[in-house]
């Protein structure tokens, strides 16, 4: 039977206390210092030992995974963590990953020494993915997001994670998708419409500006808050009608990135998760009043349809299977499941959607051609249609997006530039071998995307260039995987059994805001300074990764769609 090293501790230091009483030197400190003194200072004299051997000599030169290739510099007790800290999430990595010579794997220390090893062969991270029982999310994935996401599906683990997934996945299959089209296409006009009034009383109030600024992560923010809300919960929360709509504004508060989230996080690892959450800090406070605002709306709207379904009536619109394979479920996992979609499915898009537009600001040769496809293709979303006309309020459906390969391959080279989650972790749960390299339990495994989708072996010469063409065939079609070696380096969705249950949902969703939008708008960047991709500064600390301080445009209408 082994013994823990706190016991094997116990057993020593009070050996060790009863040695140097009963048979040490019979004066002196020892002596006069008796049980209950040196038991305490053996003790602290373990605990330094402890912490010298696992955050200094492990890290530095005993663990097995000195032997593979790392990062120059860092500090002796620290590692690279303040590099880290400092940049957008996965930012050193993905320079990393081209800079530093390997056979797929990469050391390197975070904070306090933590050891991590960065994967960089498909073949590698194939193992990874696969093996789901060996690598689970780790402790930090659940410091920075639990309490906004609640334990839902995206932090589930083992048979809780399979029965969760099985329940959820049909939601998301493409005949449900085809069916939500009036959903995403009725929001998009809402809010194409309110911009294009926001133009409009900019140009009526001064005949010399013929544009207005909008922060585009507010906008489409609220539009996927109300999508995701009607898709999943048969909610409209109002978002975009109303700016300081309760969820909208709770979700706002939470997600802002702050490197404080990150640092919060960070002590969750050390320290009881309820002592960080009771410290004073901002992010706790304001955690503290957002996260009741959205899970008191999820369990209000959860017992009005359970009284509904009580009394026999039908669940109002939405997808019933959720409600009713989860109803019996306790109430409080219910409203996990419900926060974990509303999170997880907007503030993803609505950064995809925000690099899409800083994207166009950059290559403005792409709007019009992006334009003229969405006008052949999707109803005018500002029209208002003669009831006696043939296309009376009509929506967009997937048939129109899938004639529009140049807005699909568009979204796609976004999401590969710019992928909303730009790398993931998992944490070896047992001490294991990968890709023939011993890994101790407990090592952070780091999957870079953004790095990975701009690497040359995997994308070709010219994976460094944002170039949506990539995604097209020479026939004109959309390209399934933009040329990529092996779907192990295309991971803006992930990969495997815990990828993104919503891929299609999100490209869908996508595809019609960038269609109306481009269709009807012309964007410049605010701030000139931006058209230098490495002058923006990039987020770190919130669920994704996004611009730091947002995106201002400046957007103008483009008349004559219906003409
Ligand atoms: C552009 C939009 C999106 C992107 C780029 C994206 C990306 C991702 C990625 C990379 C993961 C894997 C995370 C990891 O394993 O560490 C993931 C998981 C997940 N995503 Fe998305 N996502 C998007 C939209 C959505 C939407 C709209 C929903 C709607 C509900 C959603 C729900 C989920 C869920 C539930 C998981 C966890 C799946 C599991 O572990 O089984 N995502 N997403």
């Amino acid at each position: 039977m082994g013994i823990s090293i706190w016991q094997f501790a116990h057993i020593a230091v009070a050996g060790g206390t009863y040695a140097l009483v009963h048979h040490g030197p019979q004066e002196g400190f020892f002596a006069r210092a008796g049980y209950m003194g040196c038991f305490p200072i053996l003790y602290s004299a373990f605990l330094f030992a402890l912490v010298v051997y696992s955050r200094i000599l492990t890290p530095l030169w005993l663990s097995p995974l000195t032997k593979l290739p790392q990062p120059k510099g860092g500090s002796w007790w620290n590692g690279h963590f303040m590099n880290i800290y400092r940049s957008g999430t996965g930012e050193v990595e993905r320079k990393w990953i081209h800079e530093i010579p390997n056979d797929g794997l990469i050391y390197y220390r975070s904070i306090l020494n933590t050891t991590r090893v960065i994967v960089t062969a498909p073949k590698t991270i194939q193992e990874i993915v696969t093996r789901v029982d060996d690598f689970k999310k780790p402790v930090l994935a659940r410091a920075v997001a639990g309490k906004i996401l609640g334990e839902g599906l995206v932090l589930s683990e083992l048979d809780k994670h399979r029965q969760q997934r099985r329940v959820f996945m049909p939601i998301f299959a493409p005949k449900h998708i085809r069916e939500m089209y009036p959903i995403f296409w009725g929001k998009t006009c809402e809010v194409t419409r309110k911009l294009t009034q926001l133009v409009t009383n900019q140009s009526q109030q001064s005949s010399q500006i013929n544009h207005a600024v909008f922060e585009v992560g507010h906008w489409s923010s609220r539009a996927a808050l109300d999508i995701i809300g009607m898709a999943t919960l048969g909610e409209d929360f109002g978002s975009v009608e109303k700016e300081d709509a309760p969820l909208a504004s709770a979700y706002r508060k939470t997600i802002e990135p702050t490197r404080g989230h990150v640092a919060l996080a960070m002590l969750k690892i050390w320290f009881p998760e309820w002592l960080v959450n009771m410290l004073p800090s901002q992010i706790n406070r304001t955690l503290d009043e957002s996260v009741p605002v959205f899970r008191n709306l999820c369990r209000n709207l959860l017992r009005e349809r359970r009284q509904m379904a009580a009394e026999k009536n039908k669940w109002r619109q939405g997808p019933t299977q959720l409600y009713e394979d989860v109803a019996a479920a306790d109430e409080e996992g219910v409203i996990d499941q419900m926060t974990t979609f509303l999170a997880a499915g907007h503030e993803t898009i609505s950064v995809g959607i925000t690099w899409t537009l800083y994207m166009l600001c950059l290559h403005p040769e792409w709007q019009t051609i992006l334009r003229k496809e969405a006008r052949a293709h999707l109803p005018d979303p500002n029209a208002n249609y003669a009831p006696d006309e043939e296309k009376q309020n009509p929506s967009a459906t997937s048939a129109d997006v899938e004639q529009m390969p140049m807005i699909q391959a568009f979204v796609n080279e976004v999401l590969r530039w710019y992928p909303p989650i730009p790398q993931t972790m998992r944490e070896a749960l047992e001490d294991t071998v990968i890709d023939g390299q011993v890994v101790p339990k407990g090592t952070l495994i780091i999957i870079p995307f953004k790095g990975l989708h701009r690497d040359t072996n995997f994308w070709g010469p010219d994976a460094n260039k944002f170039n949506p063409r990539r995604w097209i065939n020479a026939d004109g079609t959309l390209s399934p995987n933009g040329g990529c070696v092996s779907k192990f380096v295309n991971l803006s969705f992930m990969q495997g059994q815990r990828s993104c249950i919503a891929q299609g949902f999100s490209k869908a969703e996508m595809a019609c805001l960038l269609g109306a939008w481009i269709g009807r708008f012309k964007f410049e960047l605010v701030d000139p300074t931006l058209l230098d991709e490495d002058k923006m500064p990039i987020s770190i600390g919130s669920l994704s990764s996004k611009p730091l301080n947002g995106l201002d445009v400046k957007c103008s209408i483009v008349e004559g769609w219906r003409d």
